[in-house]
C-alpha cells in the first residue's frame, strides 16, 4: 500500500446530554477525524480520542493534531506497507507514547486495507462474533434518583451492563440505593482514578454490592498500588487508564494489579497492539471488554470490529449513537437492540462516513501530500 493524502478535520459534535466524571464535565466532543487515501483513491476512516482537555490522560487534541502533522503523517507518506502491523511494529516504534495520535493514523490505515481485501474490519482483526453485547456508562448526576431513572431507561432499552461513574462521596450511597431497586443488574463503578490507598476501607465496603469491577480506582499510571488494593479486595479491579501496551498488560497481571482489562484502541496505540493483548490476555484467562471515549460513529464502528474478537466476553461501553448525538457522521448509524450490536459484513469499517454532515460538523481542516 503506497498513500497518497491525509486530511485531517477538527470537527465538534455537542453531546445530548452533560457527560460528568471524577475528573470533569464534557458537555461537547472536539476530536480529530483521520481520513487516508491511497494511490487508487480508496478512503479509510478513523478517528482520535483524545480529548480538548488533559484530563482523561496526557494527550490533547492539540497534541495529537502536533504529532500527526508533524511526525505521523511524514512517516506514513514516505513509506509503503504490505499490512497495517507494519505501522506501530515498524514506522512509529521511535516516538514515544502519543498513542492516541498514533492509533488515529494506523486505525485508518487498517480500514483501507480491508476495504481493499474488500473485507470487513472485523474480518481482517480475526473477529468471530457475529453480534457483540454491549453495555452503558452513566456519568455522575445532580441526585441518585435521577441515576435510578437513566438506569430504568436503559434497562428498558436492553443495555446489558451498568457502569456508575463514582468519586469520593458519590460511591457507598449511591451503590447502596441502586442495589436496593436493582439488586440483580450488572452493575460496575468507574472511578478514573479519584481514590488513593488511602480510601482502602471506602473501596472495600463495595464488597458488598456483588459489582462485576471496580474500574480504575487509583492513579491514572500506577499499577503498583493497584496489586496492593486487588490483594485487600474481593471485587475485581479492572484497568483503564494504566495500560498502554502490551508491555504494560504483562506487568500488571504479574504483579496481580487487576483481573480483567477495559481495552480502548486510542490508549493503546491502535488495533495491532489491541489485538496483541487481547491474544495475551485469552491465554492468560483474563476477561476483556472494550472502553468508549465518547467516540462519534467512525470510533463506534472501529469499537465494534475489535470487540468481535473472541475474548472481550463482557458487555463494553459501545452504546447506541443516539445516546450521544442528535445526528451523527456515519451512515447507517449505530443502533442497538436487545443489548447487542449487529458487526457489519460490508468492507472496511461497515459504516459510511456522510461527507455532508462530517462538513457540516467541521471547524478546521488541512490535507497533507
Ligand atoms: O460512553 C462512553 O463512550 C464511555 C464513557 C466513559 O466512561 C469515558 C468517557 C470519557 C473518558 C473516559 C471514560 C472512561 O471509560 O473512563
Ligand atoms: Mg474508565
Amino acid at each position: 500500500m503506497k498513500f497518497k493524502e491525509v486530511i485531517l478535520r477538527h470537527l465538534k459534535l455537542e453531546l445530548l446530554h452533560p457527560f460528568t466524571t471524577s475528573f470533569g464535565t464534557e458537555y461537547d466532543r472536539d476530536f480529530i477525524l483521520v481520513e487516508v487515501k491511497s494511490n487508487d483513491g480508496i478512503s479509510g476512516w478513523a478517528e482520535s480520542v483524545a480529548m480538548l482537555d488533559p484530563l482523561y490522560n496526557e494527550e490533547t487534541l492539540k497534541t495529537n493534531w502536533h504529532i500527526l502533522e508533524d511526525y505521523l503523517i511524514p512517516i506514513l507518506l514516505k513509506n509503503e506497507i504490505q499490512h497495517p502491523d507494519e505501522i506501530s511494529e515498524n514506522l512509529f516504534t521511535h516516538i514515544r507514547g502519543n498513542y492516541m495520535a498514533k492509533a488515529a493514523i494506523e486505525g485508518a490505515v487498517w480500514d483501507l486495507y480491508a476495504k481493499k481485501q474488500n473485507k470487513s474490519l472485523s474480518g481482517v482483526l480475526g473477529g468471530t462474533k457475529e453480534t457483540i453485547e454491549v453495555g452503558v456508562s452513566i456519568g455522575i448526576k445532580n441526585s441518585i434518583d435521577s441515576t435510578i431513572k437513566v438506569i430504568e431507561d436503559r434497562l428498558q432499552e436492553g443495555y446489558k451492563r451498568f457502569k456508575l461513574k463514582i468519586k469520593p462521596g458519590w460511591d457507598i450511597e449511591l451503590i447502596d440505593e441502586v442495589r436496593k431497586v436493582y439488586p440483580e443488574i450488572p452493575l460496575m463503578a468507574d472511578a478514573n482514578s479519584a481514590y488513593t490507598l488511602q480510601d482502602i476501607d471506602r473501596l472495600a465496603a463495595l464488597d458488598d454490592y456483588d459489582l462485576m469491577m471496580i474500574e480504575q480506582p487509583l492513579a491514572y499510571n500506577d499499577i503498583i498500588d493497584h496489586a496492593e488494593l486487588q490483594s485487600r479486595v474481593k471485587t475485581p479491579i479492572c484497568l483503564d487508564e494504566s495500560i498502554h501496551s502490551l508491555e504494560d498488560a504483562r506487568k500488571a497481571l504479574k504483579l496481580g494489579s487487576c483481573k480483567i482489562i477495559n481495552i480502548k484502541v486510542g490508549r493503546v496505540g491502535g488495533l495491532t497492539e489491541s489485538r496483541k493483548i487481547h491474544d495475551f490476555c485469552q491465554e492468560n484467562g483474563i476477561p476483556l471488554w472494550c472502553g468508549g471515549m465518547l467516540e462519534s460513529g467512525i470510533g463506534r464502528a472501529h469499537n465494534i470490529a475489535i470487540t468481535s474478537l473472541p475474548n472481550f466476553v463482557l458487555p463494553g461501553d459501545t452504546a447506541a449513537s443516539s445516546l450521544y448525538w442528535a445526528e451523527d457522521i456515519i451512515e447507517p448509524e449505530v443502533t442497538v437492540e436487545n443489548g447487542t450490536i449487529t458487526v457489519p459484513t460490508s468492507p472496511g469499517i461497515g459504516f459510511e462516513p456522510s461527507l455532508k454532515k462530517i462538513n457540516k460538523y467541521t471547524i478546521y481542516s488541512k490535507t497533507f501530500r
